[in-house]
């Protein structure tokens, strides 16, 4: 990415953000106009809030509805007509392929990328008794939690985060699993009795990131909005992305990434599961930053190689 000079760009008059208007989402489109307004004093910096079709559809799991895209869908489409200079997005909720016609422009600081373990009763999964139902939609969390504590039953849980907490409130759950970094940034992180260590569960690829959207004919942007790019940040979810995209991922296949720097270094872990957790995969790779993208790559190669395959061709069986 490319940093700019002061006097390389004209500071735009005015910049209109894009964002889903659940309470975390518009957490993040308030954090970006923040940022911008600092940087750019004189500039008109608006939220446009829109529904998304991921935010109507409440009661189906989203894989089976589609994935990811549905989220993002609105947000690109005020893009496209020029209602929206930019769309803010969590990068997990970014397709790893982009549609035709827009690019990322920056990857927003990385907050905590683990997943919590929520509940009023107990205070770890491992406290857990046998038959305790946990709360998930994600085919990430479910399998893993299958694998390593199969004596727990997961249901479905879908709807904003303020949704899934009323639902464990309600006690239909004995516990839910969320990401930290949406209760954390919500000021909910009282609700989170555990964090779950990355060898328990492999975070989501981009869990934890923000990313910035733009229309690709509007390359002016790039400038403006590269002061907004975390490099470390960026590069570890460009390699997680790396590894999805080459295993096709979305959220209808149970896999994740997360990638930490160090120095120059990268280190990555992936893994492919089935929906049961019978079957597991896991991987790592180290590399240098500047090849995020084929380390990626490396990662699902040696998945495939382990027979990465022969999972996901099941998975399709399913569908
Ligand atoms: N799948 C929905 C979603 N997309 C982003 C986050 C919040 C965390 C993040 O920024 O990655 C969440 C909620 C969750 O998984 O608990």
């Amino acid at each position: 990415m490319n940093t700019p000079s002061p006097t390389s760009f004209q500071t735009p008059s005015k910049l209109v953000i894009a964002s889903r208007e659940s309470p975390l989402a518009m957490w993040q489109a308030l954090h970006i106009q923040s940022r911008l307004q600092a940087l750019y004093p004189s500039t008109i910096v608006e939220i446009l809030g829109m529904t998304t079709t991921g935010d109507q559809i409440l009661d189906t799991p989203l894989a089976k509805v589609g994935g990811k895209g549905l989220f993002v869908k609105e947000l690109e489409t005020a893009l496209e007509d020029g209602r929206a200079d930019l769309a803010v997005h969590s990068m997990k909720d970014v397709p790893m392929n982009l549609p035709e016609g827009f690019m990322m422009a920056a990857t927003g600081e990385r907050e905590d990328p683990r997943d919590a373990f929520v509940s009023n009763d107990f205070n770890s999964l491992e406290d857990l008794p046998e038959g305790s139902i946990v709360g998930t939609s994600s085919l990430r969390r479910q399998s893993q939690l299958q694998a390593r504590l199969p004596h727990l039953k997961i249901e479905s849980l879908r709807g904003n985060l303020q949704t899934r907490l009323r639902k464990l409130d309600e006690g239909q759950y004995a516990a839910i699993i969320l990401a930290a970094a949406g209760l954390i940034r919500l000021g909910l992180s009282a609700r989170i009795r555990n964090v779950i260590s990355p060898e328990l569960s492999i975070p989501a690829v981009g869990q934890g990131a923000l990313g910035i959207e733009i229309n690709a004919n509007r390359p002016d942007l790039l400038a403006v909005l590269a002061p907004l790019n975390h490099p470390d940040t960026q590069v570890c979810v460009e390699a997680e992305r790396a590894m999805s995209r080459a295993l096709a991922g979305s959220c209808t296949v149970p896999l994740g990434a997360y990638a930490t720097c160090k120095g120059e270094e990268i280190s990555i872990t992936g893994f492919v599961a089935s929906v049961d957790g019978k079957q597991m995969l896991i991987e790592t790779a180290n590399g240098n930053r500047n090849q995020a993208d084929a380390l990626g790559k490396a990662l699902a190669n040696q998945l495939l190689a382990k027979g990465a395959n022969d999972i996901l061709s099941a998975l399709d069986g399913h569908k």
